[in-house]
């Protein structure tokens, strides 16, 4: 799942890396990530694969390398309508309802395609939840409405932080469908995981951090 390389990547890190306390979390760390392109961020527990994200997202500062965003140093302003992000905290509003979250997140994209909405939660596998509160739903359900944003929020890059976590059989195939869709339309992702992810549409570039 390694796209030709392209002179300049969606996404390049030059030697990052990162320290608590004088510790090492991970580091120096050299990427490159292409349109069409899927990197698995792999590592244990406490390895700083959700470090490396939160640096990603400017939640963070790396105290040493260069983050890139199309060959320019990466800001927030710079990629922010291109980039989609799912976290451990899934930004959902638990008051409120899977159809009412998702009609949330595309309106501050400008967009009110309800029926766009139904369709993304029966993708995501959740016919007969689409009014129920959130915070009624399993762990696994609450991971899946925050999928259904995928669906709905067209972006460049796609920065999954354990996508997998809480998911049945079912919803891992899912979340590798999304992937393997959003990466043969030339999308890009990184995605961390603790390993063993299979994938149907070829080897993903790998980056192994260790704790
Ligand atoms: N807010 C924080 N303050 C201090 N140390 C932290 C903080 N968050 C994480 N750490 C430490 O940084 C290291 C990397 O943590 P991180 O959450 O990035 O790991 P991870 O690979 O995502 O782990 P997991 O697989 O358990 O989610 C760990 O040693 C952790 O204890």
């Amino acid at each position: 799942m390694t796209a030709s390389p392209s002179a300049t990547p969606l996404l390049e890190a030059r030697a990052l890396s990162f320290h608590r306390q004088d510790e090492p979390v991970f580091g120096p760390l050299d990427f490159r990530l292409e349109a069409g392109e899927l990197t698995l961020i792999e590592g244990d527990n406490g390895s700083g694969k959700t470090t490396l994200m939160r640096i990603l997202t400017g939640l963070l500062r790396p105290e040493e390398g260069e983050l890139l965003w199309r060959g320019q140093p990466l800001s927030w302003d710079r990629c922010s309508g291109e980039v989609l992000f799912l976290g451990h905290q899934l930004g959902l509003k638990t008051e409120l309802s899977p159809r009412e979250n998702l009609a949330f997140a595309i309106g501050l994209y400008g967009q009110h395609n309800l029926a766009r909405i139904n369709e993304a939660l029966t993708l995501v596998g959740l016919t007969g939840y689409e009014d129920e509160a959130v915070r009624k739903l399993s762990a696994g359900q609450k991971k899946r409405v925050a999928l259904a944003r995928l669906l709905l929020i067209p972006a460049s890059l796609w920065l999954l932080d354990e996508p997998y976590a809480n998911l049945d059989r079912t919803g891992i195939e899912l979340v590798n469908r999304l992937l393997e869709a959003h990466i043969a339309q030339g999308g890009a992702a990184l995605v961390t995981s603790h390993g063993a992810v299979q994938f149907h549409g070829g080897e993903p570039q790998r980056i192994r951090l260790h704790a």
